[in-house]
């Protein structure tokens, strides 16, 4: 999916460069952009700032913004990015200019159209996050290992239920898996000890971009 269409527009809540802060591309400078709107509401959800506002922008406006910065990586997040039909054509667009480009997505909307060059980095919504109706299970067949699957947990019972669905999907047979606290309501010392002590096929991590600027929300 990478037919340009430079005059396309998206919703855009704000385009900065940070160090990335999650995933197995954590401490790399890289330029994050975040699509305005989404249509589910994690009790967690750190960014209910970009359920709104935002501004209009055509891509080749977007791809001017990123270039500034000359990254080698770009994070298409949100909100949520695929709510905006657009955002395939943008993944194309950053991809076919040459960055390594990954999406953030909740797993809550068909992923099987995104470029193959992109990293999809998907959630996996837990009972505690008010969400796990949306869980859309056939995007689970489409990952490769290019992707990453990705469990916020809010609570034991979180871990446990993460757990069980990491053994009945086979998940680690088909990309990485990271167990991550949801911030603010589990201890990340605390799920660390139950990873080990159940010697889960699991990246633990906690979001560091929250560790080097506590103050700023979303950065
Ligand atoms: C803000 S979301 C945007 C992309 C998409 N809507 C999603 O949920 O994946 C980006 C990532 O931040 C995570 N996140 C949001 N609030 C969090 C919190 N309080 N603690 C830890 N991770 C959080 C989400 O679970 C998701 O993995
Ligand atoms: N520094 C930093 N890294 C991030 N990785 C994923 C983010 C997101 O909000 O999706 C994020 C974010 O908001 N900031
Ligand atoms: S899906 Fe992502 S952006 Fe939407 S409420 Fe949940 S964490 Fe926030
Ligand atoms: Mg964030």
């Amino acid at each position: 999916m990478s037919q340009s269409d430079p005059g396309a527009q998206l919703r855009i809540s704000e385009i900065f460069f940070s160090i990335q802060g999650e995933t197995r591309r954590i401490g790399l400078p890289t330029v994050f952009i975040r699509l305005t709107g989404c249509p589910l509401r994690c009790t967690y959800c750190d960014t209910s700032y970009a359920f709104s506002g935002g501004e209009n922008m055509g891509i080749s406006e977007i791809l001017g913004r990123v270039a500034e910065y000359a990254p080698r990586y770009v994070c298409v997040t949100g909100g949520e990015p695929l709510a905006q039909k657009n955002c395939l054509l943008l993944l194309g667009a950053l991809c076919d200019a040459g960055y390594e480009v990954s999406l953030e997505t909740g797993g809550a909307l068909d992923i099987g159209a995104v470029d193959a060059r992109v990293m999809r980095v998907m959630d996996i919504k837990t009972p505690a996050s008010g969400e796990v109706e949306k869980n859309r299970w056939g995007n689970l067949a489409l990952l490769t290992p290019h992707d990453e699957i990705k469990f916020v947990l809010c609570d034991e019972s979180d871990y446990r239920w993460a757990r069980e669905i990491m053994s009945q999907h086979r998940l680690a047979e088909k990309c990485e898996v990271t167990f991550s606290p949801a911030q603010g309501s589990l201890d990340a010392t605390q799920l660390a000890e139950w990873i080990l002590r159940d010697r889960l096929a699991v990246r633990m991590q906690v979001q560091l971009h929250k560790v080097l600027w506590p103050n700023e929300a979303g950065r």
